[in-house]
């Protein structure tokens, strides 16, 4: 009778939960329009003021399928905590979740891929799962209480895996473009692409039996065209929770009206955003060849105008972002703002080497700091982080401890010799 009762009980809570699924929106994803992967790998590199860039997205994914590692992964957290856009964690590997990356990161995203080999869907995770119930846990609780019995630490350690794992959003990736570094890790093939059909079908069963809180359609590196777009058809409205995610070759307007109109719910941008960094760094070196340390605002402004068009990177990551009017006009406003403040901080950084022979730059009253402030809450410390990070050269070792990161598009080390 009890145990009737108790199985009726928990029928209850089931119907209620399925009810729940389906006409709430229990997805902990935010429906966010745009989402940006910075990549912590060392070759793919930010902008200077990335801050401001990253102001225009909904929220940063920090992630990547080759060369990431615990050191690169602490690096970019390092670099991106002190911003007010939301920032996910989207590790690829066990070792890159730390208590650094899960004290930064806003949300844990769990890649899990449907049309690859079993070590992309489940063999990754398990070996991450492991290790976080009997390594990860197990420290953090000696490290936090040091005095509590084994037992009980051993149960606490339990609770704190099973508590990541429930808050995490999985993905359930859809890899189709095989040429692509996260196909070639996760054993994704010519043979494994998924026509419209067949991927409708794997994505309710990701929404419906993985409930998956993400489903991702990923084309990394390229853009999935037609195809893509009669795939997000078909997905669109089959699926009861997840969220539909769209990544790969995004760089202009037109394409992002495609994918969204489709049935995306988020577009994925990564590439787009790296070659910013990649672009600056030429033109950072080209601005302090034309220009004086004080050149005026007006000067610096015709400057740039001169080299920032529609078809430059600045313009063509802002115009993935479905917010932005004037992608043209802003990716000026932005990449003036890093002259600017670029000439600023070579200028500051050589006259203290002159002086005192240390490798530092004061950042009050700089156009760095006057940009952040209106965008995060703590100005001094993001642009000293900043300052910090363009001073330190692959070998240096950072005075206050931080972490050393040449993932910045520019850097000081060597930019102090001209003007
Ligand atoms: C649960 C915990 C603690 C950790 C999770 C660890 C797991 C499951 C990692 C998943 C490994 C995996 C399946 C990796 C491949 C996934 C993938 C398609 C990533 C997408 O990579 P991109 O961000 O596109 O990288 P690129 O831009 O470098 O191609
Ligand atoms: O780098 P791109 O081609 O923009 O792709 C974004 C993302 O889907 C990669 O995982």
């Amino acid at each position: 009778m009890r145990r009737d009762l108790a199985a009726r009980g928990e029928r209850a809570v089931d119907t209620a939960r399925l009810l729940a699924r389906s006409v709430l929106d229990t997805n902990p994803v935010p429906d966010w329009e745009h989402v940006t992967k910075v990549d912590p790998e060392g070759a793919k590199k930010l902008p200077l003021l990335y801050p401001l860039w990253l102001a225009e997205t909904d929220a940063v994914s920090v992630g990547g399928s080759s060369d990431v590692t615990p050191a690169n992964t602490a690096a970019a957290f390092d670099l991106l905590a002190p911003l007010s856009t939301p920032v996910c964690h989207e590790p690829s590997g066990a070792d890159h979740v730390t208590e650094q990356s899960h004290d930064v990161a806003d949300l844990l995203l769990v890649p899990e891929v449907l049309n690859g080999d079993s070590e992309a869907l489940v063999g990754t995770l398990g070996t991450a799962i492991e290790s976080v119930r009997e390594e990860l846990a197990p420290e953090l609780i000696r490290r936090k209480a040091s005095w509590l019995p084994d037992r009980v630490a051993d149960w606490l350690a339990g609770v704190a895996t099973s508590l990541l794992l429930s808050e995490a959003a999985f993905e359930a990736y859809i890899v189709q473009n095989p040429d692509s570094a996260a196909a070639r890790e996760s054993g994704v093939g010519a043979e494994d692409l998924l026509d419209p059909t067949d991927a409708k079908r794997r994505a309710m069963a990701a929404d419906r039996h993985l409930e998956s809180e993400i489903v991702y359609l990923e084309y990394s590196g390229t853009f999935g065209g037609d195809e893509a777009v009669e795939t997000l058809e078909r997905i669109d409205g089959a699926l009861v929770r997840s969220r539909v995610w769209y990544g790969g070759g995004l760089a202009n307007a037109e394409d992002v009206r495609a994918v969204r109109e489709a049935g995306a719910d988020t577009v994925v941008v990564g590439d787009a955003f790296h070659r910013v960094a990649e672009r600056e760094a030429d033109l950072l070196e080209q601005a302090a060849t034309d220009l004086d340390a004080d050149a005026s605002p007006e000067t610096i402004r015709e400057w740039v105008a001169d080299r920032v068009d529609a078809e430059g990177s600045g313009a063509r990551f802002l115009s993935t972002v479905p917010g932005v009017d004037d992608p043209v006009a802003l990716a000026r406003e932005y990449t003036g703002t890093t002259v600017r403040a670029w000439l600023e901080l070579r200028a500051r950084s050589r006259r203290a080497r002159e002086g005192s022979g240390e490798p530092t730059v004061d950042v009050q009253d700089t156009t760095l700091r006057a940009a952040l402030a209106p965008i995060v809450d703590d100005p001094d410390a993001l642009a000293a982080a900043i300052a910090r990070g363009a001073l330190a050269g692959p070998d240096d070792v950072v005075a206050d401890g931080s972490r050393r990161s040449d993932q910045l598009s520019a850097s000081l080390v060597d930019a102090g010799t001209s003007h």
